[in-house]
Order: structure tokens, then sequence, then C-alpha cells
């Protein structure tokens, strides 16, 4: 445990932690110190020795006042310790969050992560002040006291030595008792905290659909299982704290029995054996002390767990040395790819010509969005290669695909900031000005202007003072700002009023310029203007490829494909040429 504290420390934290080590074995040791004075001490008294009392009298009030200076420091740096291993913990997940493979985060993952930042961090930051001290100072003292016992009378001491195996099995077994528990706990409260989250933001979907119900169920069903793991993990808890402390007791028992024989056969003397008596109940004390204590070690080693879980999540093949994109095409070569279950994308093979545009188009689920995420390297795929100008991603590494990728996905996430600012962090670097100018470029003015502090505007958490298309005009401002060569855009699935619908035609014209644009395609206007089209199959390749006036004249799957769009838009071709 302490060498897994000290792997998630940082260098001042694990300073910190190391000294307060050192205290926390002085402080023990001048315990145990303590402890075997009362024995000279007590048998002076009972023998009526006062002169040689005084003495031992001293010797203890010395060893005591040590005592309390060494743990009052060693209280003070454990304080300073938990709050050096708590900052430690929380960058050490941070750093992690931002390296981890975006495929990772899903909403599951959130309870998971919240867990670990909130209770899970707070719980292994407080075992250096409050359970580790309590825990070492329970197996020190004793080991202390044992040795000078043997001092004493090497026969009790025997009868206490040969219980220590007992204890400690004892104690292990109390451990993993918790520790079992406690791994089902984390799971349930992370599973709970999820459905939580989920049946909150699902409000307003819930509510119109009429399905509250089923969602209260689920919630419901969640906080049970909480409950019911919570109550197991108090029932095995408990009766091996009970166990754990019935073994202390019987250790007592024995060498009161053994030491009430000794006396009887008149080979130890009446004061002596009630001062070892004393100590032998100074003995147990700081042990039942550390097996209540042990739960909370095995409640930190979970989130310990959690931890290595996160730091084992293998990230994508990252190369020794970037390669260099000879222009900004991008190429499909025999790509096939699934989450996990069939295939979604086989034997796909394609080019976007550098600085065009070129649309996405198939029915739903044919794996559009998915290529996009191929692109901008949220996966690699199974077999195939996916290419920036000529180098495939893995030899150009995330950090280079993050750099030359702009995404506009359809689940744009705006902070609860005001609106220049959710601009702003297309590129933190320039000035309010010409974030101003991008964004009305991208026609963003036009929502400042409407609002009641124009750009200074705070949008709600997750933009929800803003409709989906405001949202994505935000989106693609952040777009022109990060001025990325190839730009990735999800067209809202949903109908956009025609304010928006002519504004996020705008707003793709500014972006479009002589950027590399591969767009998942919805409005007619965007495929009819796009420099290439490809129509995807549904079984995860193309079945047809071309500009809009080729495929017409071919007039095959597209044709039809587009025919039946204009006839369900009701769309005047007249009118829009
Ligand atoms: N993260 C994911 N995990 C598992 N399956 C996924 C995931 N994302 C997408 N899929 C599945 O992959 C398939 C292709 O999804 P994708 O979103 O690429 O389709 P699409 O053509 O963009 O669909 P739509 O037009 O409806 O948005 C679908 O069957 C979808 O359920």
């Amino acid at each position: 445990m302490i060498r897994r504290l000290l792997h998630y420390s940082s260098v001042s934290a694990r300073r910190l932690l190391v000294t307060e080590l050192v205290f926390i074995v002085a402080t023990a040791l001048l315990q145990g110190i303590a402890f075997l004075l009362l024995v000279p001490l007590l048998r002076n008294l009972f023998r009526g020795e006062m002169g040689a009392l005084g003495t031992w009298l001293i010797a203890l009030a010395g060893v005591s006042i040590a005592y309390v200076v060494v743990a009052w420091f060693a209280s003070q740096i454990g304080m300073r310790a938990s709050t050096a291993l708590l900052d430690s913990l929380l960058n050490r997940l941070g750093d992690r969050l931002v390296n981890l493979p975006v495929a990772w985060f899903s909403r599951d993952r959130s309870g998971l992560i919240t867990g670990i930042a909130t209770q899970g961090a707070m719980f292994v930051s407080t075992m250096p002040y409050a359970i580790l001290r309590l825990i070492l100072t329970g197996f020190i003292t004793p080991a202390t006291v044992l040795v000078g016992m043997y001092v004493v009378d090497w026969r009790l001491a025997l009868a206490m030595t040969v219980m220590v195996p007992i204890m400690i099995g004892g104690y292990r077994w109390l451990r993993r008792a918790i520790g079992r528990g406690d791994a089902v706990h984390s799971v349930a409260v992370a599973d709970a905290s999820n459905r939580v989250v989920e049946f909150a933001r699902a409000q307003p979907t819930l509510r119109t659909a009429g399905e509250g119900a089923v969602a209260d169920h689920l919630v419901e069903q969640a906080l049970q299982r909480q409950h019911r793991a919570y109550r197991g993990m108090l029932v095995t808890g408990g009766a091996g704290i009970a166990a754990f402390t019935g073994i202390v007791q019987l250790s007592i028992t024995v060498v009161l029995v053994l030491g009430a024989f000794l006396a009887i056969g008149g080979s130890i003397d009446p004061a002596t054996l009630i001062a070892l008596l004393v100590l032998g109940v100074r003995f147990n004390e700081p042990i039942a002390g550390a097996g209540d204590l042990g739960g909370g070690i095995s409640v930190a080693r979970t989130t310990l767990d959690q931890l290595d879980e996160l730091a084992a999540v293998t990230a994508l093949p990252e190369p020794a040395g970037a390669g260099t994109p000879a222009d900004w095409s991008i190429g499909f070569d025999n790509v096939t790819f699934g989450y996990g279950g069939g295939a979604v994308l086989r034997d796909l093979s394609f080019t976007a010509p550098a600085g065009q545009m070129t649309a996405i188009v198939g029915p739903s689920g044919s794996g559009k969005t998915t290529i996009t995420k191929l692109i901008a390297r949220f996966y690699d795929p199974e077999s195939g290669t996916v290419s920036i100008g000529g180098v495939p991603a893995p030899q150009l590494g995330t950090s280079v695909v993050e750099a030359a990728v702009a995404p506009v996905f359809q689940d744009v996430y705006l902070f609860d900031d005001t609106i220049l600012n959710n601009v702003w962090i297309g590129n933190s670097e320039l000035t309010r000005e010409q974030v101003i100018a991008a964004a009305t470029r991208a026609r963003v003015d036009e929502i400042a202007d409407r609002l009641p502090n124009g750009w200074d505007t705070r949008v709600g958490e997750g933009g929800s003072n803003l409709s989906g298309g405001e949202r994505q005009r935000v989106s693609i401002a952040r777009a022109l700002l990060k001025d990325a060569p190839i730009v990735l855009l999800d067209e809202a699935t949903s109908a956009l009023d025609i304010g928006n619908e002519i504004a996020i035609g705008d707003a793709i014209d500014a972006v479009r310029a002589d950027r590399t644009m591969i767009v998942v395609a919805h409005r007619l206007q965007t495929i009819m203007t796009a420099d290439q089209i490809l129509l995807l199959d549904g079984n995860g390749g193309i079945r047809e490829s071309g500009t809009h006036n080729q495929l017409l004249a071919a007039d095959g799957a597209y044709a039809r494909y587009w025919h039946e769009r204009v006839d369900a838009a009701g769309w005047q071709l007249s009118a829009h040429n």
C-alpha cells in the first residue's frame, strides 16, 4: 500500500510521505517504550519500592513528552502529506484523462471518473494522516512491547508471540472481506450516479415522450443495487471486525490464564503479573484499533485499483518521429472497422482530394459518422489504412492528426461560459477582435446580437440556451479559428429553420475556402455543391461516387436517393439555382 501511495505521489508529496513515515515509526516506538516502562513502574509500586519508582516515573515522563512532540510533528506532516497526495492524485487523473484515447470516453465512464475524483481521491489522501498512522502504530507499538516482554518474562511473551500469526491471519481476512464488499459497492455507486445524471439530463425527452416511469424504474433499480451492495459491505465488514476483535480478546485471555498458572506455581510474583497484564492490554489495544481501520485501506485500495486500470488503458500507437503529410488529402485504403460487434465499414477505399469538399451520404447507420471518427483518429481501423497526405495516421501520430483536423460534430459541447469564450477555445492565442471577426464569418454575430449581453452572454450548461443550429455555428466558428487544413462536418440531421439553414450554409462556405472538407451531408445544398459525393451502401462499402451531375446522369441509386429527398423536402430546385 505504501509503495502504491508513493507511486501516485508527486516528488514533494513523496518527500512528505517518507518524512511522515519516519515520524510515525518514531511515535510508535516511543509509545511501545512508554508502555514497557509501566512494568518496572507498577512492579515497584506494588512492592512499595518508592526510591526506584521515582526514577521510572521520570523516565516515563521523559518518553511521554518525546512521544507527544513527535506525534504532533507526525500529524502536522501527515496533514501536509495528505493535501500534497490529493493534489498529485487529481493531477495524475487529469493528465491521464487528456491522454486517454477518445474512444475510451463514454457516458458509463463518467460515474467512474466522478467516483475517483471525489470520494476516492479524498479517501486515498486521508491515508497518510488518518489511517496509515494508526495502522503502523497498531503494529509497531505491540512489536516493541513484545520485544520488551521477552526481557521481563519469556513464557508470557512466547504465548503472546504464538497469537501473533493468528492475529495477522485474522487481520488479512478482515481486509479482504471489506475490500471485496467495497469493490462491489464502488461499481454500484458509479452505476447509480450514471443513472441519476442520465435521468436529470433526459428530463426534457422523458417528459415529452411520457416515459418517466421507465426512467424512474431504472434509477430505482440502480439505487437498490447500491443499497444492497452497501448492506453487503456492512455485513461482511461488521462480521470481519467482530471476528478480529474476538481473536484479539482471545490473546489477552491466553496470557491471563497462563499468567495465573505461573503465579499460582510461584514462578512469577503477583506484582510482575499485574504489570504484565496491564502490558498485555496495552499490547492488544492498538491492534484492535488497526483492525477497525483495516477496512479503510481496502476502500483506498479499490480507488488505487481503478487508477491502475486507467493507467493500463492502451493508447493508440504513436510513431517515434512524426511523418509529414505531402498535402491535406485523405485516403481510405481497404479499411475495415467495427465497434466490437460486426464490421461497420468493410474494405472501404476512397480518396478525398486536398482542398475539396467530399460529401458522404447514405442510409442511417451506414457508417458516415464512423468515417469522420476514423479520420480524426478516435480509433484505428481493424485492417487497412487511413492516411493524410499519403502518410498512415499511426505514422503521423495523434497530435499531428489533432492539429490538422477540426471536427464540427453534431454533439458539439459548449461550456457554461460566454458565447465569445466558447468560440475562443478554438485558438486561445488570438485577440478578442480576431475571435469576433472569425465568429462573424460563421454568422455567430447574429446570435450574439439577440442575446442580452451580446458576446458576453453565458450560453448555459452544454449551450442549453442556444438552438442546435446555433450551437453548430459556434462549432464552425471554432473550426475557423483553429484554421486547420481539414474540416470534418457532421451536419445536423434535424430540420433547421430557414434563418439557421442559410446561416449554416454561409458558415460552411466560409470554412470551405481551400480546406479539405469531409461532410456527413444532410442539406441538399451541401450535397449538390460538393466536389465529390460518396453514397454508402449500408453494408460497409461505397455504392456510387462522383459529382452530383455525374451521379444524376448515371441515373442509379444516387439519382433515386436524390429525387426522394427533393420530393420529401418539397424543394424547388429552380428557386435555388
Ligand atoms: N460508439 C459506438 N459504439 C458501438 N456502436 C456504434 C458506436 N457508434 C456508432 N455505432 C454503430 O455503428 C453503426 C454506424 O454508425 P454511424 O454513426 O457511423 O452511422 P451514420 O451513417 O452516421 O448514421 P446516422 O445517419 O443515423 O447518423 C451504427 O450501427 C451504430 O449503431
